[in-house]
């Protein structure tokens, strides 16, 4: 998807020092991009660039150091109602004591007040993640890869309009990985979401994106915006087999490589005077 339209989303010089005992990190120098609606959205870079520091920022869950979110074009305060957020520990967002149906409920019980139509909502949803019937069951009588489908379900149940990702495949195998990837771009095509992931996986992002934002490293800036030319339809075989994806993704690699090898001078902690 191109951005000619309204941007729904827009980091603003985006700034994130932060204080520790050691003295002060500037994660995050200056970044600025947009998304547009419906867009997937992949931000990537070197270990340790701010990719997570920039995402809780955009959801309001980090406050900046300076720069601007903007939501709809307005200052985003706090997390937006529409955002749902799907992060990789999915044996720490779920809740053991509960089962599963009353953990994909719990984000909704102040949106549907109906507890039927509540549990409409999540017997759909749990099937739309491939665990029908699975609602009574605990978290801990599930494998990582059905744990993750049930956040991913919170996250669908809520019916977002914009959703974030941060690595949210990389606790699980390969196999179970390739699986979450399509459902998330099934569930996408349904949906009409926008979606943020920030993914280690240079793969992973060519793979699932429209575009793909390359930070530096920290403190990071945006190194480039690589638009990737594959058919909206991907398909795990066929689509990483296209040379459009072997050029994506050779050029975000060298991006990251470059950047790995040119450390930025204010990455080091500055001790507080
Ligand atoms: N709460 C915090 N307090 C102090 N420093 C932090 C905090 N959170 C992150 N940092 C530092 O900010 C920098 C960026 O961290 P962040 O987790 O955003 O990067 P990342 O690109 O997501 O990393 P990775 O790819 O390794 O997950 C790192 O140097 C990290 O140590």
């Amino acid at each position: 998807m191109r951005s000619s339209t309204t941007p729904i989303l827009e980091a603003r010089h985006l700034r994130k020092v932060y204080s520790s005992a050691g003295g002060e990190i500037t994660a995050v120098g200056d970044v600025n991009f947009s998304v547009a609606p419906g867009e997937l959205l992949a931000i990537v870079g070197p270990s340790g660039a701010g990719k997570s520091t920039v995402l809780r920022m955009l959801t309001g869950l980090l406050a900046a150091t300076g720069g601007q979110v903007l939501y709809r074009g307005h200052p985003v305060e706090g997390t937006p109602l529409d955002f749902a957020l799907v992060f990789q520990d999915y044996a720490r967002s779920l809740f053991p004591w509960f089962n599963i149906e009353k953990n994909v409920q719990l984000p909704l019980v102040n949106k549907v007040r109906d507890a039927t139509e509540r549990q409409r909502i999540t017997e759909r949803v749990l099937a739309q993640v491939g665990l029908p019937g699975m609602g009574r069951k605990r978290p801990t009588e599930l494998s990582g890869g059905q744990q993750q489908r049930v956040a991913i379900a919170r996250a669908l149940a809520y019916a977002p309009t914009v959703l974030i990702m941060d690595e949210p495949f990389a606790s699980v195998d390969a196999q179970t990985r390739a699986e979450l990837e399509d459902l998330v771009l099934t569930l996408r095509a349904q949906s009409g979401a926008t979606v943020l992931l920030v993914t280690h996986d240079v793969d992973e992002a060519v793979y699932m994106a429209d575009r793909v934002i390359v930070l530096s490293r920290a403190p990071s800036v945006v190194l480039d915006s690589v638009t990737i030319e594959l058919p909206r339809e991907r398909d795990q075989i066929n689509t990483k087999s296209l040379p459009a994806f072997a050029l994506a993704r050779a050029r975000i690699l060298s991006l990251i490589q470059q950047s790995s090898r040119h450390p930025a001078t204010d990455t080091l902690a500055t001790p507080k005077p």
